[in-house]
C-alpha cells in the first residue's frame, strides 16, 4: 500500500512512488536501436526562464528548425501541459515541484524513445531542474537558460499576467512575488547582446549548434 504525506494532488502523486512488488521489464529493442533508426540521439533540451522570456517561441522555432533537418523533436510546453497532464496542479512551490517532476519523467521517456524532447517551463527551482537532470543519462540533459531581464519580460506581457500580478490580482507570480532561481551551471545561456535580444532564429541556432557539436544530430 502506498502512503502519502500532506494533502492535495502533489502530495498524493508523491506518495504513489511507494508501491511494492513492481518489477522492471526489459524489451529486446532498446534506445540504441531506436537512435540508429532515427539517425539522432535522444536528449532533453530543457528551457527555463521567466514568463515572457521567450521559452515557447524558442521551443517552437527550434522544433521547426530540427524538423526541417529531418530530426524528430517534440515540444513539451508548461502552459500546454497544464491543460491536460498537469491540470490538477496550481502554482504553490509544492505543485510546481510536482509539475516539473512529471514533465521530467515524460521528457525522459521521449529521450529514451530517441527523440529530441524540448521542454519549456518556467521551472523556477534549481533543485527541481537538477532532479530532472539526474533522471537522464550523462550529458543528455541540456539546460538552456533564457536569461531575459524581468523588465523585458514585463514590457512584453503578451498575456497581461504581469499587469495582473502588479495589481495584486494574481498572487505568487514568478519574478514578482515568487522566486526564480537562475541556473548555476547550464549548458547554454541566451541573453541580450548590447541591449537587444537575439532573434528567435538566432536563439534556436545557438541550440542547434550545441546539438551538432555534441553529436546529437547523428546516430
Ligand atoms: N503564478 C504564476 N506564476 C508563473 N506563471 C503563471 C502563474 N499563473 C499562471 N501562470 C502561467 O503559467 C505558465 C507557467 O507554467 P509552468 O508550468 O511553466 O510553470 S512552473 O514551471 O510550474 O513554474 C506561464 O506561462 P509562460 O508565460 O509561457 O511562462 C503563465 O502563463
Ligand atoms: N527573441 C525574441 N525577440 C523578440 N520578441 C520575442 C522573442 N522571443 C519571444 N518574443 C516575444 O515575447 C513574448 C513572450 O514570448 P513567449 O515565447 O510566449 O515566452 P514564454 O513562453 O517564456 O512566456 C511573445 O510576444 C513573443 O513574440
Amino acid at each position: 500500500m502506498g502512503s502519502t504525506t500532506g494533502t492535495g494532488p502533489a502530495a498524493a502523486a508523491a506518495g504513489a512512488g511507494a508501491a511494492n512488488n513492481i518489477f522492471w521489464h526489459e524489451c529486446p529493442v532498446g534506445r540504441a536501436d531506436r537512435q540508429r533508426l532515427l539517425k539522432q540521439k535522444g536528449c532533453v533540451v530543457w528551457i527555463t526562464g521567466l514568463s515572457g522570456s521567450g521559452k515557447s517561441t524558442l521551443a517552437c522555432t527550434l522544433g521547426r528548425e530540427l524538423h526541417s533537418r529531418r530530426k524528430l523533436a517534440y515540444v513539451l510546453d508548461g502552459d500546454n501541459l497544464r491543460h491536460g497532464l498537469n491540470k490538477d496542479l496550481a502554482f504553490s512551490a509544492q505543485d510546481r515541484t510536482e509539475n516539473i517532476r512529471r514533465v521530467g519523467e515524460v521528457a525522459k521517456l521521449f529521450a529514451d524513445a530517441g527523440l529530441i524532447c524540448i521542454a519549456s517551463l518556467i521551472s523556477p527551482y534549481r533543485r527541481d531542474r537538477d532532479s530532472c537532470r539526474a533522471m537522464l543519462p550523462d550529458a543528455s540533459f541540456i539546460e538552456v537558460f533564457l536569461n531575459m531581464p524581468l523588465e523585458v519580460c514585463e514590457s512584453r506581457d503578451p498575456k497581461g499576467l504581469y499587469k495582473l500580478a502588479r495589481a495584486g490580482k494574481i498572487k505568487g507570480f514568478t519574478g514578482i512575488d515568487d522566486p526564480y532561481e537562475p541556473p548555476l551551471n547550464c549548458e547554454i545561456e541566451i541573453k541580450q547582446e548590447e541591449g537587444s535580444c537575439p532573434s528567435p532564429s538566432a536563439m534556436a541556432g545557438q541550440v542547434v549548434s550545441y546539438l551538432e557539436e555534441k553529436g546529437f544530430l547523428e546516430d
